[in-house]
Parts: structure tokens; C-alpha cells; sequence
């Protein structure tokens, strides 16, 4: 290979090489550099050989001028000798020159090796130099856009910090409004605390106010049904005919009290003394006096008299306890025949029609249960415990007519097993209506009024009645017992509205019943007396309308002159069930005469009214 270099190297500026060559050589290159080296010099060769040439030119004029000066061949030999020493002593020196040139061309070609590699590393260098120079410029622009992108950042946050600025200008304007609405706020309430204060004093002034009025209210009332309707006891009395109330006399506890058997006026009564810690108990004093006083019925308990100083209630005494009592059979005493019980349900049923269809006021009795049907002389049944019953005025119904849509909002009072279970608040006759089938249920089955309807229902779905009605009432009539079990069922429906009507479908059923039952039709119940005279206001024995009415052992209500004839032509039996008396005094029945009383003078308005 032949190889020319620049005349010139250079690298970082610095120059290499300098010179003009021109070589040959046998040389084999790698880009790391020389393997091997023949070189052959041709520039200075011909001038060592002419040296040489020259060398042996003088040896040879030198032999021709020494054997042409000495002649002789010793000398000649002789200069011959020298002279070869000389040429040999110049080949020594061209060799010499021969190796320092060939020393110069090797560190010639080493630099010029250098020069290669550093060219290369300058390439690299360079390439690599583009390579940072293209990554500068691609970092630079980048550089550029973060920066156009921080100066959009800065002037967004900028414009963020102008609105924020603008919005907390906009929300301190608010709060200083809140601040503004708040401080009226606080001096209305003062001002509605001040009136709240001043509307309770007024309120409680009211209500003192109220409060007497009611009491006077309370006291007209009482002196006036104290003249006309019941006859009022000292405590004294009532001390002395409850014993001081002795313990062995109690025959009750209730809600409202104790009730006591006692002695009045040589009279066997009842008296409920309220407890000391009923605070209700006033409130149902008054309402029980009030009803009782006001409303008769052959099935309602008499009220005789009242002792308002301690506030107790003087009622005729019911030897035979409660329905509750009986079907229990407390203290041994002698069940109740299915008859009986067909009376009481057909007697409570007309008591409750009674109640319902009062005029101008309805009545609902509210807590209506065995507890609260009193059994006198041959179980005529009354219903008693008024304390909680509702008076709803009822103006735009007939007297006949029962109540469809009245009620009374009050809390529940009554018996939970005998309570209408829809009651929410709302007392309506459905109410009772829902007792009294519960008590149905009982009168055919006696077993606790808890979940009674499903027993009830479960026997008949069985076909088993039978199994479930007290055996203790005797053989019951099955269809006539069938018909009870489904009756009192139909009364205990939990919808309002599927409950049958007392007048129109109960009673339809339960009055002929008591005539089969072979109970004395003489004494006709008032349902269907429309237009006429209340049966219960005529004695059973003189058949008028009674003006002076007293209650005979047997429960039952008769004209006083009539019944003392009785007893005084020497009859000791009942007119009305021809059973003996037990004792032969009267109790003046005060609510039935004030009752007679007010409806003379009704009758006797109406007839002027009409001439
Ligand atoms: N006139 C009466 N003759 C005989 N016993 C009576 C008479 N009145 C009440 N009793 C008896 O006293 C018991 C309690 O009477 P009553 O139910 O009237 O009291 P109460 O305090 O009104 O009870 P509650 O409000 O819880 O029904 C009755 O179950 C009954 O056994």
C-alpha cells in the first residue's frame, strides 16, 4: 500500500506533521495502527549510492595515479587496502545514515499514527460534540417551552390570585350581612323570649283563670245534679260505712281506687274511693258523676250518691260481683249457665247501642271489659266505669242513628287485650265494638282474652268448637254457639270498617237469642222504642211511667209505691223473676228520675211547640 499524508496534521489547532514523503513501502494498516514495515527510501538513495559510486570512482583514480606515482604493486596493494577501508568506513556511515533515517521514518510514521488516532478521537469528539450540540438545542427548546409554560402558569396564577382576591372581597361582603342578620336574629329572640315569657305568665294566669272557672263551672253543676240526680254523702258517712275502710270490706282495686262494700242510710252500696296518687282521679270523678248522672239505661250501673270531699262515688251493690269474677269462678262461686250469658251478651250489646246513639252526645266507654260488667240479683248485667268514657258531640245524628265518623283523639287507657287494636289515638265505637266481641269470645269460651280470637278461629277452621266453649256453661245450642264464636270474631276484625254494627247486625242476632235463652221478655230493652216511651222508664209492676223509681234487691227498678204493695201484701219473691229477695230495701234511683224528669219536660215543650 501506498500511502501519501497531508502535508500538514493537525489536531486542536496544533500541527503534526510537516514535510514532503514519498515512500514505499510493504506495510500493512489497521485503524489501530501499523502491523508491519517495509519501507524503502527513494529520495536520498541515489545520492548514498553515488556517494559510494564516488567512493569507488576515487579509489580506482587513485590506483591509476598510485601505480602511475610508486609504480609497484606493495603500494598498490597497499593504497587498494586503504581505500577499501575508507569505502568500507563510508558504508559503515551510510549505514549508519541508512539506520537513522529509517529511525526518523518510524517516529515519522508513528506521528503520523498519532495524528490518525487523534483524527479519529477529533471525529468522535466532533460527532459527539453534534450529538450534545443537537441534545443542547432539543434541552434549549425545551427549556423554551417550560419556560413559555411557567409564564402562562404565572400569568394563570396571576389571574387565580385577582379572582381569589375578588371572591374573598365577595365573601367578607356576606359574613358582615350574617354578621348584620345574626345580631337581629339575636334581638328577635330576646324580643320572642321576652313574649314567650310574658305569653307563659298570660298562659298561666289563663289557665288559673280557666281552672276556677271550671271549678265554679264544676260547682253549679255539682250542687245542681247534687238537687236532682244524686244524693250527696259526708266523709263521715262514707268513714263509717266503709268501717273506718276496713281492709275485710274491700271488694276491688282499680284504676281509679279501691272500691269498699258498705252500709248507707241502712243501704248495701258500693263505694270506689279514689287513691292518693291518682292524679287523673279528679278529671274521672267528674266525668263518671257527670255521665252517670245524665245517661239511664236498665244495663248501666246506678249511681246513688257522691262524697266530693273524698272523692268517692256511692254506687248500688252487686252481690255477684263481675262478669270477670264469674267466668273465673273466684272463690268458688257457681258458674254462669249459657243462658245467662246469652242475656249479658244481648243486655251489654243494648247498653252499648244506648251509649252510642245518646243525644246530642255520644258516648264510648273506652275501657270496656269483663272487670266492668257488675252482676246484681239474678246476673242482671250493668256496665259500669265511666271514668274513662268519651262524650262526642253528636248533632247531626238522630238520636237512633249511631256515629259513623265521630271520635275522640286521647292516649291509650283501656285493657290491652280488650283494646282496638287500629287505635291510634282515635276512640270510636268501633272501640267498643272490638271490646265487646273480645267479651263474646270469653262469655262462649272463658278462657283469657290474650290471642282468644285465634283459638277461637283455629277451632272453627278445625270444625272443633266444640272443644274450645266453657263446659261449665252447660250444653250450649252449637249453631247458637257457632253464631256467638262468629260474631265476636267479625267485632274483633282488624279493619275499623269490617266490624259489624251493633244496632243493625248484633243485636238482630242477640235479641232473639235471649228470648230462646227463656229470659223474661216482660222488661223490654229501649232499643226500637223509637218515637215512644223508653221501656226502662216504666214500672214493671203499675206498667206507667214511673215517678218516684227505686232499685229492689233483684236488680231491678220499680215505681217505690208499687214494689212496697208488693212486698207489703207479703210477696218476698221478685215480681220480675219471681226469685226470693234477699233483703227488702229500696234505693231511690235519683239518675233514672231526673232522667224521667227531663224527658217530661222535653215532651211536654215539643206538645206546646206544636199548638
Ligand atoms: N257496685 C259494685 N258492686 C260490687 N262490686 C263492685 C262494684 N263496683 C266495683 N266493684 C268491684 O270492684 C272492682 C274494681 O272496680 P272498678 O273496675 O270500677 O274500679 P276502677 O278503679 O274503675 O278500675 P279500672 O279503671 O281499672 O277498670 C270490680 O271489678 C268489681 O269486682
Amino acid at each position: 500500500m501506498t500511502v501519501t499524508p497531508r502535508s500538514t496534521l493537525t489536531t486542536g489547532g496544533d500541527d503534526i506533521w510537516e514535510g514532503d514523503l514519498t515512500r514505499h513501502s510493504n506495510s500493512t494498516w489497521t485503524d489501530d495502527g501499523l502491523s508491519s514495515v517495509s519501507l524503502s527510501i527513494t529520495k536520498d538513495q541515489s545520492s548514498e549510492d553515488s556517494s559510494i559510486l564516488q567512493s569507488e570512482e576515487g579509489l580506482h583514480a587513485y590506483q591509476v595515479q598510485s601505480e602511475a606515482s610508486y609504480g609497484g604493486e606493495g603500494l598498490v596493494k597497499y593504497q587498494l587496502q586503504q581505500t577499501m577501508e575508507e569505502v568500507n568506513k563510508a558504508k559503515q556511515e551510510a549505514y549508519k545514515e541508512s539506520l537513522k533515517r529509517q529511525k526518523a521514518e518510524m517516529a515519522a510514521f508513528e506521528a503520523y499514527m498519532k495524528a490518525r488516532r487523534l483524527e479519529k478521537l477529533y471525529i468522535e469528539e466532533k460527532q459527539q460534540r453534534g450529538e450534545l450540540e443537537e441534545a443542547l438545542r432539543m434541552t434549549t427548546l425545551e427549556v423554551q417551552s417550560l419556560k413559555s409554560q411557567r409564564d402562562k402558569n404565572l400569568e394563570e396564577l396571576q389571574r387565580m390570585s385577582e379572582q381569589r382576591l375578588a371572591i374573598e372581597i365577595q365573601i367578607a361582603k356576606p359574613k358582615q350581612t350574617v354578621e348584620e342578620l345574626e345580631e337581629k336574629l339575636q334581638s328577635a329572640q330576646n324580643v320572642t323570649e321576652c313574649l314567650q315569657s310574658e305569653r307563659d305568665a298570660l298562659k298561666r294566669e289563663c289557665d288559673k283563670v280557666v281552672i276556677e272557672a271550671e271549678n265554679m263551672l264544676k260547682a253549679v253543676t255539682l250542687s245542681s245534679q247534687r238537687a236532682c240526680c244524686f244524693t250527696e254523702f259526708t266523709y263521715t258517712e262514707i268513714k263509717k260505712a266503709t268501717n273506718n275502710f276496713n281492709d275485710s270490706l274491700k271488694i276491688g282495686e282499680g284504676g281509679y281506687g279501691s272500691v269498699y262494700k258498705g252500709f248507707l242510710h241502712h243501704t248495701k252500696v258500693a263505694i270506689k274511693m279514689l287513691h292518693p296518687d291518682n292524679y287523673q282521679g279528679h278529671e274521672e270523678f267528674y266525668r263518671e258523676l257527670n255521665v252517670l248522672s245524665k245517661v239511664r239505661h236498665p244495663n248501666l250501673v246506678t249511681l246513688i250518691g257522691a262524697c266530693p270531699e273524698a272523692w268517692a262515688l256511692v254506687y248500688e251493690f252487686f252481690p255477684n260481683g263481675s262478669l270477670e269474677d264469674r267466668l273465673k269462678c273466684k272463690d268458688g262461686m257457681t258458674p254462669l249457665t249459657w243462658q245467662v250469658r246469652t242475656r249479658i251478651a244481648s243486655e251489654i250489646c243494648a247498653a252499648l247501642i244506648f251509649l252510642h246513639s245518646n243525644h246530642p252526645q255520644t258516648i264510648i266507654h273506652g275501657n270496656l271489659k269483663p272487670g266492668n260488667i257488675l252482676l246484681g240479683a239474678n246476673f242482671v248485667s250493668k256496665l259500669s266505669d265511666f271514668g274513662i268514657c268519651h262524650l262526642l258531640h253528636n248533632l247531626t245524628n238522630s238520636p237512633e242513628s249511631p256515629p259513623t265518623t265521630l271520635c275522640h283523639c286521647t292516649d291509650p287507657k283501656g285493657t290491652f287485650a280488650y283494646m282496638d287494636p287500629e287505635f291510634s289515638g282515635e276512640l270510636t265505637h268501633h272501640s267498643d265494638v272490638y271490646s265487646f266481641g273480645v267479651i263474646l269470645l270469653q262469655l262462649l269460651t272463658a278462657i283469657p282474652a290474650f290471642g282468644i280470637q285465634k283459638v277461637v278461629q283455629d277451632a272453627l277452621d278445625k270444625g272443633n268448637l266444640i272443644t274450645v266453649l266453657d263446659v261449665l256453661a252447660g250444653e250450649w245450642p252449637f249453631v247458637q254457639a257457632k253464631q256467638l264464636a262468629h260474631l265476636g270474631l267479625r267485632c274483633c276484625e282488624m279493619d275499623r270498617n269490617n266490624r259489624p254494627d251493633l244496632a243493625s247486625e248484633l243485636w238482630r242476632v242477640l235479641e232473639p237469642m235471649k228470648v230462646s235463652a227463656g229470659v223474661p221478655s216482660s222488661f223490654r230493652l229501649a232499643v226500637g222504642d223509637s218515637g215512644c216511651v223508653p221501656s226502662y222508664f216504666m214500672c214493671p209492676i203499675f206498667q206507667e211511667i214511673m215517678r218516684d223509681p227505686h232499685i229492689a234487691a233483684d236488680g231491678y227498678t220499680y215505681e217505690a209505691e208499687a214494689l212496697k204493695g208488693w212486698l207489703e201484701s207479703g210477696n218476698e219473691t221478685s215480681p220480675m223473676t219471681s226469685l226470693k229477695l234477699s233483703h227488702q230495701q229500696l234505693v231511690p234511683n235519683h239518675a233514672l228520675r231526673s232522667a224521667i224528669e227531663e224527658w217530661r219536660r222535653q215532651q211536654q215543650q215539643q206538645l206546646s211547640e206544636s199548638c
